[in-house]
């Protein structure tokens, strides 16, 4: 069986500018819950705490987001992604006053261990405990697993491999599950998180899946930063058409995603070349409109800028580079 987690609502909000209302996340999540999807992340689109000037203020606060979630479903549970440096305890702590019982702990792929606190709390206060090791296409397999086998022994329940560049095709996505699904211990689940930079956000799940990765990630219409994630109604169907399982019902799935979710896209969730580009360069998917709102501002390409993001190997926290990087491209 596999569990579906859909990031609209959080991921989507790369792609909104964090703008989602309380009333837009409690229609969306409604619609979720009709479908049967089993868990729904809520928080600004950097995780809970997110909202600042570096990353992005977000016009409605996380808990009034994650309050008016848990006020729209009966079965689906609530997720809080928190980077820790980003988020803090509190948060978390707010979070689950206010409904979410799963607490996604997400560190650069290298930085497991920054989470333990986090994932210890979570663990010992019956949130359920799971570890994202984001941009994961930068190391190999091997070194994965050491840090997927860090996150579970601080409590995390799933560990998921993040392709935050959308870099991963569907080779590299299934070796790398399978390096975790052979580390860890079989109670602790393998999950996968797709961006369709280059096209391949279902397949890679879907090949994830086949590797033995039974969380899996998706948005409805793709909502989500970069080229978006892995299509979550697309993904639902072909899962079935894979022989897969899952809780959901495909048609409310559709539903949902053409009458509710599409009205609210700020833009076509497409693979255009400047999409393609940080699938191509490797660079986080969040860095989209930040790279955008730079090259407009030096007057240089975006596809530029990224490439030299992905030269430099910028990862998540470092937004501010991406200043950096378009100012000194004008100067040249
Ligand atoms: C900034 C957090 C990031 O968007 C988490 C995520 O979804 C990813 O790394 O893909
Ligand atoms: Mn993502």
């Amino acid at each position: 069986m596999i569990t579906l987690v859909d990031s609209s609502l959080r991921d989507g909000m790369h792609s909104v500018g964090h703008s989602f209302t309380p009333e837009q996340v409690a229609a969306v999540a409604a619609g979720l819950d009709r479908a049967g999807v089993d868990a729904l992340e809520v928080s600004h689109g950097d995780g809970v705490g997110g909202s600042s000037i570096q990353y992005g203020r977000a016009a409605f606060s996380d808990d009034a987001l994650i309050e008016a979630a848990a006020g729209a479903v009966s079965r689906a549970r609530i997720a809080a992604l928190l980077l820790p440096g980003i988020g803090t305890l509190r948060r978390l702590r707010r979070a689950q006053a206010l409904g979410a019982s799963i607490a996604r702990v997400a560190t650069h792929c290298t930085e497991a261990d920054i989470a333990e606190q986090h994932i210890a709390w979570a663990a010992e206060h019956e949130m359920q405990a799971i570890g994202f090791l984001m941009m994961s296409h930068m190391i190999g397999p091997a070194e994965l697993a050491a840090q997927a086998r860090l996150m579970e022994s601080y409590g995390a329940t799933v560990v998921y491999i993040v392709d935050s560049a959308g870099a991963l095709v569907p080779r590299t996505a299934a070796e790398r599950v399978s390096a975790l699904r052979e580390a860890l211990r079989p109670e602790t689940a393998v999950g996968f998180h797709a961006h369709n930079n280059l096209g391949c956000g279902v397949g890679n799940a879907l090949a994830a899946a086949d590797a033995g990765a039974s969380w899996l990630d998706g948005s409805l219409r793709g909502l989500g930063a970069g080229a978006g994630n892995a299509q979550l109604e697309v993904l639902a169907a072909a899962l079935e058409r894979s022989g897969l399982e899952t809780a959901v019902e495909l048609f409310p799935l559709m539903d949902v995603a053409e009458e509710v979710v599409a009205p609210l896209m700020a833009r076509p969730q497409i693979i255009d070349r400047t999409a393609l580009s940080i699938g191509y360069a490797g660079v986080y998917s969040s860095f989209l409109l930040h790279a955008e709102r730079a090259a407009a501002k030096f007057g240089v390409e975006p596809r530029a800028v990224l490439m030299e993001l992905g030269r430099r190997r910028i990862v998540g926290g470092q937004e501010d580079m991406i200043i950096d990087a378009a100012a000194e491209l004008a100067e040249r």
